[in-house]
């Protein structure tokens, strides 16, 4: 079993605890409730700058607990005030050690839009999502057959919510573009052996049409690293590990936003 094989083992059996205590049809319910989700495209395609997606992550399956984040929401508001165009907050339990209380108190610390990022495999996750107010939904292809994959994209982008989806080869790059996504991550981090190439970016963002948002996710430890990014054609990066390990996150992200700003290269458009 690959790691990514195992986490979603794990995932799936949190949501069927869930699910027991709190029906769909309840979910549902609340999702009407909330105020509607935000719009993040334009936020993140922006051709003067790279965006900052910066994330509240406590664990990592690859280097176990990071920081102990007693206060998520407060950490969010200052990734917010340190420029960050979305706060991405991770909820998968077992081996990030996030939750849905995470999710809750990112969502009321900030106004940007919120992704949450977990193992989405099945339409009650979507919309759990929607019903604790995220704007952005995480979908992983490979966690996903196609068929699947299509059909919570399009589930996400009916309730009004943004998917981001994430690929990390040429393969599910496309297999990502088919699914009908507008905005595509791609991992440096293989989630079958944990490893990270800083290179799968380049190798991988040309495939990807013009019109789609290009994220960068994984391995950013500073500005130097936006600036890469930038001069190979992401939109946006996400940032996790270097963040929440920082004395000064406000100021963390200020950095990397300053160097999104003003990149030294551009990748030219088609
Ligand atoms: O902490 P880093 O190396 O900055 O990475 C952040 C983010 O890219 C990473 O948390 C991530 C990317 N894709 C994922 C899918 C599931 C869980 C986590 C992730």
């Amino acid at each position: 079993m690959t790691v990514l094989e195992d986490i979603v083992a794990g995932v799936r059996e949190d949501v069927a605890t869930r699910q027991a205590r709190t029906s769909l049809d309840q979910l549902k319910a609340r999702a009407h409730e909330v105020p509607a989700a935000r719009a993040c495209l334009q936020r993140l395609k922006d051709d003067e700058a790279v965006a900052v997606i910066a994330e509240v992550k406590r664990a990592s399956p690859s280097k176990g607990p990071l920081a102990p984040i007693p206060d998520p929401g407060a950490l969010a508001a200052e990734y917010e005030a340190g420029g960050a165009a979305v706060v991405s907050c991770l909820t998968e339990e077992r081996r990030f050690l996030g939750s849905l209380a995470d999710l809750d108190a990112v969502r009321g610390a900030v106004d940007i839009p919120v992704l949450r990022k977990d193992f989405v495999v099945s339409p009650y996750q979507v919309w759990e999502a929607r019903a604790h107010g995220a704007d952005v939904v995480l979908l992983i292809v490979a966690a996903l057959e196609q068929t699947v994959l299509t059909s919570l994209v399009e589930r996400v982008h009916s309730l009004g919510m943004s998917a981001l989806v994430e690929a990390h080869d040429a393969d599910e790059a496309r297999r990502a573009v088919d699914a009908g996504a507008q905005i595509v991550g791609i991992n440096a981090r293989n989630l079958h052996t944990l490893e990270v190439d800083r290179a799968t970016f380049a190798d991988v963002v040309g495939l990807l049409p013009d019109h789609v948002c290009k994220i960068a996710e994984s391995g950013v430890r500073g500005p130097r690293d936006v600036r890469e990014y930038a001069a190979v054609g992401a939109d946006a990066v996400l940032v996790g590990e270097s963040l929440v390990r920082s004395a000064d996150p406000r100021a963390a992200v200020a950095e990397l936003v300053a160097a999104g700003a003003h990149p030294a290269v551009r990748a030219p458009r088609t």
